[in-house]
């Protein structure tokens, strides 16, 4: 059953459409992370769904409730901001406690529930405290807390870790998947960041300028994109896009002096097109395959694998990750790859399957 669906929603802006016909289904229990470019219009999307944001066109029902004009307070949902959007003045226990306070709640429930949210979130030494006092990752949790303790029917985030550094934004994100896993709740998660949608996401929506590029799991958009739009932005570094013309009838590409095979594809290609391959770096350290040579100008060494920048014979840059041998700058590498690794797209950036 989809806790939350998004149906045909459209909104603009003026004569800019920062949603076009979006549609979305969200199962109950899971966590959907939207996913784009900055400006893609994904935290347009979101809070549309909370209810911050009116929408020109569109339905969204949650639960089975449609929600499309209600108020924000009306929704039952609870965001988590970047900002975090705590109030000041007051202590960790009476920030968490607010939204049981509005709903008329008594003391003692109440103070019963933070404890238990705090618990949860190992914060409870905390709750004492103003937000002033607290670290940027504290006052996140808290901010989570105050989401928790209101028990919503979804739980939005619009990009949480954004504020943090590269260490702490690890750690809470491993925290909000374990949140996730001990309480299923429904959640969908904004963020431009590819490692967090592949890590969090039951299921990733890829938006690029107000349009759905792509919907399916983390390891779907990886190894199958509909487009070179989501292959290139998932996957860290990035895939290679090499330029190849169509030769053989359609049952290979000349890439360079080398070629591919692509027999095993049903090619409605034809002879002399352009098209562009893409490889991903991991695939370019086989020990048999198609060679290339790289004149390698960059080594970055990260721990047991090294990625190693360079330039082919034809100008174009590629990055290749190499498990054993560590070249230097100035030195000439051989890359091999399996033609079946590539994954092939026309001009317009579709996949040719
Ligand atoms: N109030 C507004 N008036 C006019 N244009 C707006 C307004 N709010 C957002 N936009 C535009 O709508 C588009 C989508 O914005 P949105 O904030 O949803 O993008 P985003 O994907 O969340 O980006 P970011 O990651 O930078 O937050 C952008 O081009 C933005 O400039």
């Amino acid at each position: 059953m989809a806790n939350l669906s998004i149906r045909s929603v459209s909104k603009s802006y003026g004569a800019v459409s920062v949603l076009d016909d979006i549609s979305v289904e969200v199962e109950e229990g899971s966590f959907v992370v939207l996913l784009g470019p900055s400006g893609c219009g994904k935290s347009t999307l979101l809070h549309a769904v909370a209810g911050l944001n009116p929408i020109d066109s569109g339905t969204i029902v949650i639960g089975d409730r449609n929600v499309t004009n209600l108020p924000a307070r009306d929704r039952d949902v609870a965001m988590v901001f970047q900002s975090y959007a705590l109030y000041p003045t007051m202590s960790v226990a009476e920030n968490i406690a607010f939204p049981l306070k509005m709903r008329g709640l008594d003391r003692k429930t109440s103070g019963e529930k933070v404890d238990a949210v705090a618990k949860l979130l190992q914060i409870e030494p905390l709750l004492g405290r103003k937000p002033r006092e607290l670290s940027g990752g504290q006052r996140q949790r808290v901010a989570i807390g105050r989401a928790l303790v209101r028990d919503p029917k979804l739980f939005l985030f619009d990009e949480p870790l954004s504020n943090l550094d590269a260490a702490l934004r690890t750690e809470l994100r491993a925290e909000i998947k374990r949140l996730h896993q001990s309480i299923h709740r429904t959640m969908v998660y904004v963020t431009h960041d590819q490692t967090e949608a592949l890590t969090l996401a039951d299921k990733i929506v890829v938006l690029k300028a107000g349009k759905i590029e792509q919907v399916g799991t983390p390891l779907s958009l990886y190894d199958d994109p509909d487009n070179a739009f989501v292959a290139g932005f998932i996957g860290s570094p990035r895939m290679n896009f090499l330029k190849a013309t169509v030769a053989d009838d359609g049952k290979a590409l000349r890439v360079g002096d080398a070629r591919v095979d692509i027999s095993h594809l049903a090619s409605r290609l034809s002879n002399g097109q352009e098209v562009s391959l893409g490889i991903r770096p991991e695939h370019l350290d086989e020990k048999q395959g198609v060679e290339l040579s790289l004149a390698v100008d960059v080594t970055e060494r990260l721990g047991s694998t090294s990625y190693v920048h360079g330039v082919l014979p034809s100008g174009e840059t590629v990055v290749a990750e190499r498990r054993e041998d560590q070249p230097g700058f100035g030195e000439t590498i051989t890359l091999r790859f399996q033609p079946g690794r590539t994954r092939i797209f026309d001009a317009q950036g579709m996949r040719v399957r």
